[in-house]
């Protein structure tokens, strides 16, 4: 369970970009950030693995302190934390499987991880999850041989291999097309229950937040303005967090309460 309390981030001596956030998500819930351009939802995101420093609050991830730790402690506090990227951030010139193990390497020594000696277990961990995301056969490709699909599931994968206790989601979809999307997005639905994680995930698609995930927030300014399920965000909801400015909502020409058929059919060819 990740428990977001009181998280306030202030960049230099600017107004601050989160203004006092309470989240907590449960294992196996997937929960869509969403807001505009500037809200704050990659901060948010970026204070839970410390990438950006919280100016003050409090993160527990399954009960234990992630804002005051610092050195060895925040190194594995971080491996427990997997992040997946609107741009896969894989390295192209080394195989899906090099790409895969990389996601171990807070787990193995240097030496190991130089010379690319990884435990056969993490190898056998490693095959399993690229049959369970179907990118096995890619294992020896070269990253930058596969679609934007097969490199998010790369992606996907090197995350899991870190045996993460929560999953964060910047913009996962954002770089693919609606249908590859909407296969990512049923593949995090899925692997949170399987694996029985939080998940987060930043989002300007409005419909495949609501039609893939459990749970939407809201942010306007650095203050949560929405939590509720997707049957609760309404018109009304929508307008409070975009107010005034377009919405992605537009850009899927999807009706609110509608994207179910579409939500099936993908389900049905992703999984
Ligand atoms: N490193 C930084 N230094 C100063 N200000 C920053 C920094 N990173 C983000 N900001 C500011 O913090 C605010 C929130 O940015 P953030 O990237 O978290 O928003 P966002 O909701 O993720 O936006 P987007 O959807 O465009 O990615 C913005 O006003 C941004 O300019």
């Amino acid at each position: 369970m990740l428990e977001i309390s009181n998280l306030i981030k202030r960049y230099g001596h600017d107004e601050p970009v989160l203004k006092g956030l309470d989240l907590s998500v449960e294992d196996n819930s997937v929960v869509a950030i969403v807001g505009a351009s500037g809200a704050g939802k990659s901060t948010m995101l970026r204070c839970i693995n410390r990438l950006v420093e919280p100016t003050s609050g409090s993160i527990k991830l399954n009960g234990s302190e992630i804002v005051t730790l610092r050195h060895r402690d925040l190194r594995r506090a971080r491996r427990k934390i997997g992040m997946i990227f609107q741009g896969f951030n894989l390295i192209d010139r080394l195989t899906v499987m090099e790409n895969v193990l990389s996601g171990r390497l807070g787990y193995v020594s240097l030496f190991q991880a130089i010379t690319r000696r990884y435990p056969a277990a993490d190898i056998e961990r490693a095959f399993k999850l690229m049959e369970r995301v179907g990118i096995a056969q890619y294992a020896n490709k070269r990253a930058d041989e596969l679609s934007g699909g097969e490199r998010q599931r790369v992606g996907v994968v090197r995350a899991l291999m870190q045996e993460p206790e929560v999953l964060l989601a910047d913009e996962p979809t954002a770089s693919l097309d609606p249908r590859t999307s909407e296969q990512i997005m049923v593949l995090l639905q899925s692997l949170a229950s399987e694996l029985s994680l939080p998940v987060l995930i930043n989002i300007h698609n409005v419909a495949q937040a609501r039609a893939y995930t459990d749970r939407i927030v809201g942010l306007r300014h650095g203050t949560m303005i929405f939590d509720g399920t997707p049957a609760d965000f309404d018109k009304q909801a929508l307008d409070a967090i975009y107010g005034g400015i377009e919405s992605p909502e537009d850009e899927t020409a999807t009706p609110l309460g509608g994207p179910e058929s579409a939500d099936r059919e993908a389900r049905h060819d992703a999984s």
